[in-house]
């Protein structure tokens, strides 16, 4: 049987560009959104987020009829669920969105329905979803109760595209499948056959979600391994950058880059989900997340001795010296800034500068609010000009085509290691 409709809950990141590729096969696709914004200019054939390629696909899906945005669940024959999945203060997974988008599709599910948890979500939450649908609807069977009998299909498919590179990836990935049940596998890999060039690889849904939440934590322990080698090799006067570049040159050997810590909504929060169920266990995992966190503050003094031998050096006043952070995405050549250690770093700096704070950040054209405040934000000529101290926190392609005579006898902090 062929899925005639398919709706996508939550058009962000990940849910428009999946609406899009399904609609760009010819299927007709309804997005969901609570974000009157985001529905508007969906429907406009316009998007509301950064992302290469996504654009041309919405417009021409939304002008050919397959893609309409919507602000509450409509019938369809699968859903796609692809709502926030964040962490609580204490570092617990927060599933109140996943729980409202299951109970606001639960009144229009019907007998057949397939029903995906695509969010990054913890051991149990796809266990945890079909409780909440079952509730709303105690007239249908569902798999964790009838099992190979049941009338909703249930699956947990993580996403793991690279922001950056989405719509390229959502295709050609090899994508996991965890069906409740063989026969819900089955029908969530038809489903992506729709537009998947990559494998469906089938497992159940608690090895899916512990795969997802594994391969981001496996990233931040190789992150945090690469961040501790440049706090030893600061400390025994070696370049870092120069000692993973020689030790990569064994063939079994593949460290990651350090930097001022780790940032984005993913990797520096899917760890705590492991964390969080798994406290005694869970140690190595934990350390690195605190490693990586703790990567800014360790920034902040590298700054504060450079600032000190400049003042000794220079015989300036410290309320008279100007300090410019180089960068604030949570990555290169992106403008997101969420859980951005850059951002952190330039708010610390700000924090603690007596003199005056600049920021230059390409892809950002007004001030971040948390910043507002405190720094300045400045062209990328003024900042190398006019600024005592630079602070390299993002190798953003502009900052690493700087010339090296521009960089040379300044009182520089490298986190990126581009203008060594
Ligand atoms: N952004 C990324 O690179 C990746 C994200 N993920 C995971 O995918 C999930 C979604 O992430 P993003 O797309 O980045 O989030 P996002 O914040 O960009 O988008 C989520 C959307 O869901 C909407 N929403 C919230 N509650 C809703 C509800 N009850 N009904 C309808 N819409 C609702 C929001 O208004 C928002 O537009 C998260 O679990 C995330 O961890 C997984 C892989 C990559
Ligand atoms: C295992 C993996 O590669 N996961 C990807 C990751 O996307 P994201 O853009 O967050 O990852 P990233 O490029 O590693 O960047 C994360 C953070 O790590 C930093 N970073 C990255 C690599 C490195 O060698 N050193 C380093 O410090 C980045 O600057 C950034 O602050 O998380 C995504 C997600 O889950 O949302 C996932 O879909 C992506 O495939």
């Amino acid at each position: 049987m062929s899925f005639k409709t398919i709706s996508v809950i939550g058009l962000g990141y990940i849910g428009l560009p999946t609406a899009a590729a399904f609609a760009s096969r010819k299927t007709s696709v309804v997005g969901v959104d609570i974000n009157t914004h985001a529905v508007d200019t969906i429907n406009r054939g316009e998007i509301h987020i950064v992302e290469p390629d996504l654009d041309r696909v919405v417009k021409e899906a939304v002008e050919q009829g397959f893609l309409r945005a919507v602000s509450q669940p409509l019938a369809a024959d699968a859903f796609l669920i692809a709502v926030p999945t964040p962490f609580a203060g204490d570092h617990q997974p927060d599933m109140t969105w996943v729980r409202a988008a299951a109970e606001s599709l639960a009144p229009v599910l019907k007998k057949g329905d397939l029903v995906i948890l695509e969010s990054t979500s913890p051991v149990g939450a796809t266990e945890q979803m079909a409780e909440w649908l079952a509730q709303a609807r105690p007239d249908l069977r569902f798999p964790q109760d009838a099992g190979e009998a049941a009338e909703i299909h249930i699956a947990y498919c993580p996403e793991r595209v690279l922001p950056g590179q989405v719509m390229v990836e959502l295709i050609k990935n090899d994508r996991v499948i965890g069906g409740m049940t063989p026969a819900c596998s089955a029908r969530a890999c038809e489903l992506y056959q729709i537009f998947l060039e990559g494998e469906c690889v089938v497992t159940n849904a608690r090895t899916a979600e512990m795969c997802k939440l594994t391969e981001n934590s496996f990233r931040d322990v190789n992150i945090a391994f690469a961040n501790e080698l440049s706090l030893i090799c600061a400390e025994q006067g070696i370049d870092v950058w120069e000692l993973i570049r020689l030790a990569n040159r064994h063939p079994r050997v593949n460290i990651l880059q350090p930097g001022p810590g780790v940032g984005g909504h993913c990797i520096a929060v899917d760890p705590w989900f492991i964390v969080a169920q798994n406290p005694d266990l869970a140690r190595l995992i934990r350390t690195a997340r605190e490693v990586n966190d703790a990567k800014p503050h360790w920034v902040l003094k590298q700054v504060k001795a450079t600032v000190a031998d400049c003042l000794a050096a220079e015989g300036k006043r410290a309320a008279d010296l100007k300090i410019a952070c180089f960068g604030l995405a949570f990555k290169p050549n992106i403008d997101d800034l969420r859980e951005s250690p850059a951002m952190e770093v330039a708010h610390l700096i700000a924090e603690w500068n007596p003199g005056e704070t600049w920021v230059t950040e390409p892809n950002v054209h007004t001030i971040p609010p948390k910043l507002a405040r405190e720094a300045t934000l400045v062209t990328l000529e003024q900042a190398l000009a006019q600024a005592d101290v630079l602070v390299m926190l993002v190798d953003h392609q502009p900052f690493k085509a700087i010339a090296p005579s521009q960089i040379k006898q300044r009182w520089v902090v490298d986190t990126k290691g581009v203008w060594r």
